[in-house]
């Protein structure tokens, strides 16, 4: 097997772009987040919360009529759009042009979801980001697979990723299922874990930040926001996938001298974005390139 390329402080440096001052909120990038079901809109407040802290000037969350008063409450900067259905989402509906949409997080697989899921995919033309349960719903309908747009972002764990490619044997048949994979939707594979690895034509990346703290509920959504994020900022497709996997690693390794692994929730994440981007835009010692 060919040895990955290793996404450390030097890919990530190359990578970030500094925020220009004279930039507005209009300039920064529109993300729209779309997810959230009965029980589990706390997934979509945690991506869009991440993908405010990630640096894009605009967020706006598409959740079912349950979500309008959490995520309105608990993130005052992002807006809300609801679907017509209270608890899971059932027509996927927005009457603006965001620059970057990122789906799944906590959405649910009820059947009018699938469809609804489905009638999105056919009028997308720009990369997505595609988590959770939009990869599951996926999963069951690979048919639709040939929808998602060139670069599209899917970011499965590995129980995720197995509904998707099927199972493997060892960690060299995993990466060439997945490499194939990747390769015939013409897609962008985040393989979540420890480490994370992202799959991409014919490169392989492994990350090389991050730890066991990253082990607990809405981590992966976070990451969702993050990639979204750099996404409306106009990074390429996979400059926001290695970028994005850097940084959220980058948080949990900033974190654990202070937090310890046990009390790190999906929220320290998001608390600790800004020292990541401090690391990385500052203390790297690596000029920009
Ligand atoms: N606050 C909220 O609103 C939250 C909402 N959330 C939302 O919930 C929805 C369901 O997502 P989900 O990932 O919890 O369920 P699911 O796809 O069945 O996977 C679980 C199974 O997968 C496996 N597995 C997972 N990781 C693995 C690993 N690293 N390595 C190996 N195996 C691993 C493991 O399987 P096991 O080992 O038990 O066989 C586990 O039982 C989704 O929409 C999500 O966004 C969550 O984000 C939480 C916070
Ligand atoms: N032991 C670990 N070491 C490093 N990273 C981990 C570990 N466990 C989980 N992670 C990271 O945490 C995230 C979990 O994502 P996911 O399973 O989708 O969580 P959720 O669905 O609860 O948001 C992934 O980015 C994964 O790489
Ligand atoms: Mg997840």
């Amino acid at each position: 097997m060919r040895l990955p390329i290793y996404i450390d402080q030097f890919e990530a440096r190359k990578r970030y772009k500094d925020i220009l001052h004279d930039t507005h909120k209009g300039l920064q990038g529109h993300a729209l987040l779309i997810g959230g079901s009965y029980g589990k809109i706390g997934a979509i407040t945690l991506a869009s919360r991440a993908a405010l802290r990630t640096g894009c000037g605009l967020v706006t969350a598409f959740v079912p009529k349950c979500g309008y008063e959490i995520i309105q409450i608990s993130n005052p900067e992002v807006m809300v759009l609801t679907d017509v259905n209270k608890k899971y989402l059932s027509d996927m509906h927005y009457d603006f042009q965001p620059n970057a949409i990122a789906i799944g997080p906590g959405l649910g697989q009820a059947l009018e979801t699938q469809k609804a899921f489905y009638d999105f995919l056919v009028k997308q033309k720009s990369p997505l980001v595609v988590d959770a349960d939009a990869i599951n719903i996926l999963a069951q309908n690979p048919e639709w697979l040939t929808l998602l747009p060139r670069q599209s972002i899917l970011t499965p764990h590995p129980k995720e990723l197995e509904r998707l490619i099927g199972s493997w044997c060892n960690q060299e048949e995993k990466v060439t299922k997945a490499r194939a994979f990747a390769q015939r939707y013409q897609i962008i594979l985040v393989l979540k874990g420890g480490p994370t690895q992202v799959v991409f034509g014919q490169e392989f990346y492994e990350n090389t930040t991050g730890n066991q703290a990253l082990a607990t509920a809405g981590s992966g959504d976070v990451l969702t926001g993050i990639i979204a994020s750099l996404l409306a900022q106009s990074y390429s497709p996979i400059d926001a996938a290695i970028l994005g996997v850097f940084i959220h690693g980058l948080t949990a390794d900033l974190a654990v001298p202070k937090t310890g692994y046990e009390s790190f929730i999906a929220s320290t994440i998001i608390k600790y974005l800004g020292k990541a981007f401090l690391f990385i835009a500052n203390e790297t010692g690596i000029p920009k390139t």
